[in-house]
């Protein structure tokens, strides 16, 4: 946009991630437009500063927040083509340390309709290894845990969030289980079925790597799961789901999507949130994360990647 500044001083250490149908965030001030890369290239698309004014008190000072489209201003990545490693090692070098991430889901379960919204706990992998999954590699191995994929003490922010809307629309399951699956193709009947029995609760293209990114990058993340559609698994007892399908609802509902983060950013804000907004339970994970290569063992170009997105980690 004309006029908006390509540079931006203060820190940023809130981001949202805009799945399909969410490319922009409306009604926030655009403040800034930046175009950083990182040593795993570009990211999906600009990060988009904006300025947060919470709404319940005149007093406090704007929250910027940094927001990437995943897919692109056009949506023209497919998920597999979704440059992650850039993506979260250009939000954490900015001082991100907490991500709201959105994501147009199939149901896989009668009781999550259509427009619903879903704070999920779990992930099943059914990525197929296509796509760049770690920061560690090539001659600095790293391992993180990752038993919960999501951050429990954001995740129980988001729901409060969630649940506040209740009434006005808003429709929220707490818990959920995603498949995340390679795409671009919808799944088969057959696999729809299968993820059913395992206990799927939902299921996307998007969830990983990204999560497992954010965690090795020391950032609090989690995923607000929006329902667009009850797969193929119905049979005939509904339609199976298509592109159409899922960008009607997102249009539909997407201002209950905006009024959700505008309603966890309004908590985020707040100064009791300080410590979890920096993920200070985090810090220095990935340095002993990643020590377990000897200095003598490793690459210089493993070494000089790690150290741009860790500075101080690995001297
Ligand atoms: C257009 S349907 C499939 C597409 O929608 C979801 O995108 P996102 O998670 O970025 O909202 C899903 O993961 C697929 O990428
Ligand atoms: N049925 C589905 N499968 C995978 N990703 C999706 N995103 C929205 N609906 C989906």
């Amino acid at each position: 946009m004309a006029g908006v500044p390509t540079t931006y001083d203060d820190p940023v250490h809130i981001a949202v991630i805009g799945g399909t149908g969410l490319q922009t965030l409306p009604g926030f001030t655009h403040a800034a437009t930046l175009t950083p890369t990182t040593p795993w290239g570009a990211p999906s698309s600009p990060l988009t500063i904006l300025h947060h004014t919470p709404s319940d008190s005149s007093s406090r000072k704007p929250t910027p927040i940094a927001f990437l489209s995943r897919h692109g201003l056009h949506h023209e990545l497919a998920p597999h083509e979704v440059p992650n490693r850039a993506n979260i090692a250009a939000l954490r070098k900015l001082g991100v340390r907490t991500i709201i991430a959105f994501s147009a889901v199939g149901s896989l379960q009668e009781e999550i309709r259509p427009r619903d919204f879903v704070v999920p706990d779990q992930i099943i992998d059914r990525t197929k290894g296509i796509r760049p999954f770690t920061f560690f590699e090539g001659g600095m191995v790293g391992h993180v845990g990752f038993g919960d994929p999501f951050d429990n003490q954001l995740a129980a922010i988001v729901r409060k969030c969630g649940h506040s809307l209740e009434g006005e629309g808003v429709r929220l399951h707490d818990k959920g289980t995603i498949i995340c699956m390679e795409g671009p193709q919808f799944s088969t009947r057959a696999e729809s079925h299968m993820y059913r029995s395992w206990g799927g609760s939902v299921i996307n293209m998007s969830a990983l790597p990204e999560a497992k990114l954010a965690r090795e990058a020391e950032i609090s993340y989690q995923m607000i799961c929006m329902a667009t559609d009850y797969d193929c698994w119905r049979g005939e007892a509904g339609e199976d789901v298509n592109v159409e399908m899922v960008m009607g609802h997102m249009k539909a509902n997407s201002e209950n999507a905006r009024r959700f983060v505008g309603a966890v950013l309004d908590e985020l804000s707040k100064e009791e949130h300080g410590e979890q907004v920096l993920a200070k339970h985090l810090v220095q994970q990935s340095k002993w994360a990643g020590s377990i290569t000897h200095k003598d063992g490793r690459t210089k170009e493993a070494e000089d990647k790690l150290k741009w997105l860790f500075p101080g980690y690995y001297d």
